[in-house]
């Protein structure tokens, strides 16, 4: 066992487990709860004390590790959707690998730093033809802050999309989405549909699969239900995209229960599509991205 799962048991609100086969840490700080797994490095589950779940996960997820699990913050890298080999896995193939538990420690304040890493393989390679190593820092506090951090290792410039695809835990209908004025819209589920600029905030009406480019600025979720607004605050990253399946296409996901697109609404922040991002040999690009809760009156 190296030396990180022999710190990880003198460090105060931090617990391993495993999960029907995955590696599972629990976190318990002065400030929140989380569960992130190394299958993934996948943010399960947050919750700062007294307050709603942050994430959903669906209760017909596959933990096994044959598939990403379904909910929390998969990590969509080095492309973002379908890839153009279509016999390669939508949203990249990190969220389907295991990666390295690289660092735990608890700041100064009482928040809890983690960082994973995953590097190319033989595996990766075959596929995806460029070295690189990819970290992924998690800070639980009063709130939850995950940084991406490429590393281009190959002797070429290497283009990528990437999201954090992050799972609401909240009712998507009537969900207003403020933030995204002023940036340009396409409609994903309208087939060669034209840009168009995005006048308003959203009002969610399911189904919805949104990409929203040229859209830097934070993004607001209006939770009323849970007497709550969420902050999406991010740092170099030009796209959101808001996605849910709706009770129609619900039906094509095998570990989505067709009542449960009632529970969720995914609001991803990354650089897709046109926003693709380039990074020269040897250079790394950081991707950040903040959420905090903020309780309505
Ligand atoms: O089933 P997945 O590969 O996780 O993708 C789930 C969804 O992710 C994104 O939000 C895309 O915009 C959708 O088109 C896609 O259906």
């Amino acid at each position: 066992m190296s030396q990180i799962y022999s710190q990880l048991k003198e460090i105060e609100g931090v617990a391993l487990n495993q999960e029907h086969g995955i590696e599972i840490i629990e976190i318990d700080n002065d400030f929140a709860k989380a569960v992130i797994t190394t299958h993934g490095a996948s943010v399960l589950s947050y919750a700062p004390h007294g307050q709603h779940e942050l994430l959903w996960v669906s209760g017909e997820a596959v933990f096994d590790g044959s598939k990403p699990v379904r909910g929390g913050i998969p990590v969509c890298w080095p492309w973002f959707g379908q890839a153009r080999d279509s016999s390669l896995p939508a949203h990249g193939f990190v969220r389907n690998m295991t990666w390295q538990l690289e660092t735990v420690q608890t700041l100064d304040t009482g928040e809890t730093r983690i960082s994973l890493v995953c590097h190319s393989s033989e595996e990766t390679l075959a596929i995806w033809p460029h070295k690189f190593s990819l970290m992924l820092t998690i800070e639980i506090g009063p709130t939850l802050i995950l940084t991406l951090t490429t590393h281009n290792l190959s002797d070429q410039t290497l283009s990528i999309t990437e999201a954090f695809h992050t799972y609401f835990n909240l009712a998507p209908e009537g969900l207003e989405i403020r933030g995204i004025e002023g940036s340009t819209h396409l409609n994903k589920l309208v087939e060669d549909s034209s840009a168009e600029l995005q006048a308003r905030p959203l009002v969610l009406t399911p189904p919805r699969d949104s990409v929203f480019l040229n859209q830097t600025g934070n993004v607001f979720l209006v939770d009323n239900d849970n007497k709550r607004q969420i902050k999406i605050a991010k740092r170099n990253a030009s796209s959101s995209v808001v996605w849910n399946p709706g009770a129609d296409i619900v039906k094509g996901f095998a570990d989505i229960h067709n009542d449960a697109w009632t529970q969720f609404v995914c609001v991803e922040s990354g650089n897709v599509l046109d926003n693709f991002i380039t990074v020269l040999p040897n250079e790394q690009h950081v991707l950040s991205v903040q959420y905090s809760m903020l309780e309505l009156a």
